[in-house]
Formats: structure tokens, C-alpha cells, sequence
């Protein structure tokens, strides 16, 4: 059995862990983190995972944490920079969800999380976790880190047309909405249920820190440099991101029904749906799954892409999962083959 630790196990993404995790039969969690919690029985704050869970939560230090095989840190920016370097030391495999090993270059990464970064010298060694481009890397990394939810999406839908070069990579658009989980637990206004219920707004669209990542990680993949225009929008609904994207296609004689069925053929968790689908975020919900649907309206120049996950899930916690699984040798969908909810 691996032994897994998280710290930040009263968050979204960290009780969201702890459900998968309830269901993965190789993996016991032996610590879980809190600092407001700490003392408490998980079972007794998220009376869900009864039956599923007799810890404790402890505090977040390193000590607790240096007999597991694997830790995640479902914490906010700037905290598993802290800790990685002593945790790597004694061994330990870490999967950061936040966004502190993403950035390759600390000047960006300073700029826009707007802190000093505590230790650039792990950038380098640390792999971007999305399964669907660096599997191999992903195989034999000690640091993993997870991918933004909004980039995720983003990515997914763009990348088979960036890898067969049929698009004007200088003129991308991802609009994208959210569900308001993805903000996290703690408490703002913008949270309350009379601000966000009955109600859709944009916001970032001057710069939103994913934009960075979604650039990086998209040139990468293109044969011309990446120029995106991304906007983020919150949607009255609790889980779920929902990613519209649009690029100029370099001619109209392709067919891209064909090219994404081909590209996301051997994909777990990457369904592209049939021909003319609208997919919906409802149908992912607590699942690993990414569905897309590809479009090209009126047959004309502008292709659009339609790409739904659960921000939770494939956006947070179960590519997580995904990632622990291809680390630690497992078939990847151990613990993660399941049936969405619906409705
Ligand atoms: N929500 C989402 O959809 C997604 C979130 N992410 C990222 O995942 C991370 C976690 O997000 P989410 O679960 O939403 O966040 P939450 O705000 O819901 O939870 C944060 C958790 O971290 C703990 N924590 C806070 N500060 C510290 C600290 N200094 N040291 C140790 N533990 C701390 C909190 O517990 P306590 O204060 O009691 O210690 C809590 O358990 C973030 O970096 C977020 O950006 C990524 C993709 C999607
Ligand atoms: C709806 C909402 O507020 N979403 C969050 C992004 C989700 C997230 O957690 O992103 P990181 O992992 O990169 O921090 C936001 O826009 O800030």
C-alpha cells in the first residue's frame, strides 16, 4: 500500500482527495493536515467520509509528514514551497495542486503570484502534471506539479490542433467559466450565495495568473508561438468549468472530428464526444473525465472547441490522483473509473 499524506485536508480539493482516496485500493491515508482542525476526527468535520476515515488532523509540519510514500499539498499558493525541499530530502514523492512548481521561469511566477519564491532552485526538476503531454516525465518525477483547473480545460481542447499545426496559434481565445468551488472554501464576499447565485460575471480579463501557465505549457506543443486571449468567468453553480475556444484555421478542408477521435484514442480520462455535441459540465460531475466536442460552424475559417471538466476533479484532485497512479506504476485509472452524477 502507498502511504499518503495531504496537507490542507479541509479545503475543497483536500476533502475531495480524501473521497477518492476512500475508494483507491492502494492507498491508505496515514496523516491529514489542518491547522484550524487540528485534534479533530476528519469524520466528525466531514461526517461524508464516516466509515472512510479515523484520523485525526495534525498540524502542517515536516515531521508528520516524512513516513509517507507520497504527499499532496492541497494548499493555497506560496505554502508547499515551504516544505518540498525537506520533504524531497527524505524521500518523499510530492504532488503540489497550487501553483508553486508550474512556472518554469521564478520572475514570472513572482509576478504574478506576487511573492518571493522560496525555492527556485526545485523549478527545474519539477514536472508539469498534465498525464496527456508528459506521462513519460511524469513516470519518473519526484515533484509533480498539478495543473490549474482553468488550464486544464484550456489545454485539452487546444491541443491536437496546436500538434497538427492547423490553427493560427497567434490568435487564440479561451472563454471560460467556473464553478464558484474553484475559489476555495475559505470564506469571501464574493462567495456568499447572494452574490454569486442568480448572477454571471467575468473577471481577470485584464490578466488572470493562469494565463502564464496556459502560454507555457501551450508553446511548448506549437511548431509558431502562442499568443492567448483568455477570459474567466463565475457561473452560479458549485462544481464545474465549462471552456469555449476559438482559432482561425489555416484552411477549412480538415476534418476535425477525425483529428481529435485520433489524437485522444488511447486517452483514460480525454472523451471527445460525437459530431455536433454540446457537452455539459452536469455529465462530468465527480468525475476525471474531460469531454470535448469540436466544431466548425458554417464550415467557416473559425474552429470552436468545447471543453467541460470538474473542476475538482480533472481540474484538481483526481488528476492528482492520475498523476500518483502513473509515479507510482499503478494503471492509471486505479480508483478514478467512475460514473459521473446525474443530474
Ligand atoms: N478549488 C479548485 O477548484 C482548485 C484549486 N486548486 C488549487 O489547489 C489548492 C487548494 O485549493 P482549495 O482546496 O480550493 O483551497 P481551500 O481554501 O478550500 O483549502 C485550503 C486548505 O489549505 C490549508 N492551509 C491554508 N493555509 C495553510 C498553510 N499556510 N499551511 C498549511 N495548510 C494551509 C487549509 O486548512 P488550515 O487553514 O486549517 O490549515 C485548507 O485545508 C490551491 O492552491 C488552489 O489554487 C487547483 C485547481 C482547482
Ligand atoms: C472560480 C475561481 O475563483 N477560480 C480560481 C482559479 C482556481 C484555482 O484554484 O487556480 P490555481 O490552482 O491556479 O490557484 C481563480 O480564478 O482564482
Amino acid at each position: 500500500m502507498i502511504k499518503a499524506g495531504i496537507v490542507g485536508g479541509t479545503g475543497y480539493t483536500g476533502v475531495e482527495l480524501l473521497r477518492l482516496l476512500a475508494m483507491h485500493p492502494q492507498v491508505d491515508v496515514q496523516v491529514v493536515t489542518s491547522r484550524a482542525e487540528k485534534g479533530l476526527r476528519v469524520d466528525a468535520v466531514y461526517p461524508n467520509l464516516r466509515g472512510f476515515n479515523d484520523l485525526c488532523f495534525v498540524a502542517p509540519v515536516v515531521e508528520n509528514l516524512t513516513a509517507c510514500d507520497v504527499v499532496f499539498f492541497a494548499t493555497p499558493n506560496a505554502t508547499a514551497m515551504t516544505m518540498a525541499k525537506e520533504l524531497l530530502a527524505a524521500d518523499v514523492k510530492l504532488i503540489d495542486l497550487s501553483a508553486d512548481f508550474r512556472l518554469k521561469d521564478v520572475t514570472v511566477w513572482e509576478k504574478w503570484y506576487g511573492a518571493k519564491h522560496a525555492c527556485p532552485e526545485l523549478l527545474e526538476q519539477a514536472v508539469y502534471g498534465l498525464p496527456e503531454t508528459n506521462r513519460e516525465l511524469i513516470k519518473h518525477a519526484d515533484l509533480v506539479a498539478n495543473p490549474g483547473c482553468y488550464p486544464t480545460a484550456t489545454q485539452l481542447g487546444f491541443l491536437p490542433l496546436l500538434k497538427a499545426n492547423v490553427i493560427e496559434s497567434s490568435m487564440l481565445i479561451a472563454d471560460a467559466k467556473s464553478g464558484v468551488s474553484g475559489a476555495g472554501r475559505s470564506a469571501s464576499v464574493v462567495g456568499l450565495m447572494s452574490e454569486s447565485g442568480e448572477s454571471f460575471k467575468a473577471y481577470g480579463v485584464p490578466g488572470h495568473r493562469h494565463l502564464p501557465e496556459i502560454s507555457q505549457e501551450l508553446s511548448q506543443l506549437s511548431a509558431s508561438p502562442v499568443s492567448l486571449t483568455f477570459t474567466p468567468h463565475l457561473v452560479p453553480m458549485i462544481r464545474g468549468i465549462h471552456a469555449t475556444l476559438y482559432a482561425p484555421l489555416k484552411e477549412t478542408g480538415i476534418n476535425l472530428q477525425d483529428l481529435f477521435e485520433t489524437f485522444y484514442a488511447d486517452e483514460p480520462f480525454v472523451d471527445v464526444l460525437p459530431s455536433g455535441a454540446h457537452p455539459d459540465t452536469g455529465d462530468v460531475r465527480g468525475t476525471n473525465r474531460c469531454q470535448i466536442a469540436v466544431h466548425q460552424p458554417q464550415g467557416g475559417q473559425v474552429v470552436t472547441v468545447l471543453s467541460v471538466i470538474d473542476n475538482l476533479v480533472k481540474g484538481a484532485s483526481g488528476q492528482a490522483v492520475h498523476n500518483m497512479n502513473i509515479m507510482f506504476g499503478l494503471d492509471e485509472k486505479t480508483g478514478l473509473d467512475q460514473v459521473g452524477l446525474y443530474p
